[in-house]
């Protein structure tokens, strides 16, 4: 039995947006700037004031967003609850690449459940850390029990997901994840280790092999994972890039990205994957090959400006 956790254990141009029923990869040029909300942002703010949401419940950890930018995620989570018509999201991405502050953040705005599947199978091997069961078991033995988690996911709905980091390796895995809309953060390995280094590696075991200092060993053995799974990662529905991210908001640096900043990103998606299955539909209802090539300028158009 699956129960909501507080388990947290302790565009730039050019993003790339896979999903649902849709096979094609759909390039994005985004004009949107979340850092200074839009006049259409504006009056939502007004318009949904009363729906204001006490600080305490965006906060993540130790991170603490701005009222502005909690009110813009609070507005935007609301946007997208039809869309995501009630579907679990699944943020997949390394070790330490934010699934799981991201994530809570995320929960809380849509009123979703949260859940981390590495914490779910700590649960189910009698509360034995995840460190301990790669110690006593394997990680084959991980790996199956993952799978069975991600099953039981797979059949619930209103829940925002923190998969494991290897999650994404196993074929059977995704065919749980697709039951949902799932989202790649996907994190430079530079930044990676430097969170990574600052927390320790002691809850990490696929993080203990390498020789030297802390940053070194951590940043060499991510990039060799992150080489073998990147192509893995890319079967998410969205990709989420924090260097796109910081080079289209006009930081130096991904480390000035906030959680909450991350979080509107993953609900920009969101709201992108709307609009576009309602382009795709208006366009199937239209039967002169004029009106659909016009139409097709106008939506384009607007699509561009989401
Ligand atoms: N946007 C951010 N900026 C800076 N630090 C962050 C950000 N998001 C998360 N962190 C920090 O990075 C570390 C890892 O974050 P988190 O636990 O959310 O990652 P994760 O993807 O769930 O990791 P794992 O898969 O190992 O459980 C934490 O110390 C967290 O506080
Ligand atoms: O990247 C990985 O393979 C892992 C990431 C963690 O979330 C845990 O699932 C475990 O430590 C393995």
């Amino acid at each position: 039995m699956l129960h909501s956790q507080k388990l947290g254990r302790t565009e730039s141009d050019g993003s790339l947006l896979k999903f649902g029923g849709f096979k094609e990869h759909v390039f994005v040029s985004s004009k949107l700037r979340l850092a200074r909300p839009s006049t259409r942002t504006a009056s939502l703010l007004v318009a949904c004031s009363r729906n204001n949401v006490p600080a305490s419940t965006l906060e993540s950890g130790s991170f603490q967003a701005p009222i502005d930018e909690k009110l813009i995620l609070k507005i935007k989570s609301q946007e997208i609850e039809p869309c995501l018509s009630g579907r679990c999201i699944y943020l997949v991405g390394m070790m330490g690449s934010g699934k799981t502050t991201v994530g809570k953040i995320l929960s809380h705005v849509l009123s979703y459940s949260f859940f981390d599947s590495d914490a779910l199978v700590e649960e189910e091997v009698d509360g034995t850390s995840v460190a301990d069961i790669f110690k006593q078991y394997g990680e084959p033995f991980f790996r199956n029990k993952e799978t069975e988690v991600l099953q039981k996911l797979s059949m619930m709905r209103r829940h925002v997901i923190s998969t494991g980091g290897g999650a994404v390796v196993r074929p059977i895995n995704w065919k749980y994840m697709h039951k949902g809309i799932s989202v790649w953060l996907d994190v430079p390995v530079e930044a990676l280790a430097q969170r990574i280094t600052a927390v320790g590696t002691d809850s990490r075991p696929l993080l203990h092999y390498e020789a030297g200092d802390a940053y070194t060993k951590t940043f060499m053995r991510l990039s060799a994972l992150f080489e073998e799974r990147s192509e893995a990662y890319a079967n998410a529905n969205a990709r989420v890039s924090l260097e796109n991210m910081a080079a289209k908001l006009g930081r130096s640096d991904v480390s000035d990205l906030s959680p909450t900043t991350i979080a509107m990103e993953v609900c920009h998606f969101f709201l992108k994957q709307s609009l576009l299955n309602f382009i795709l539909f208006a366009l199937d209802q239209l039967t002169f090959p004029k009106a659909k090539i016009v139409s097709t300028f106008c939506i384009i158009d607007t699509y561009l400006c989401l």
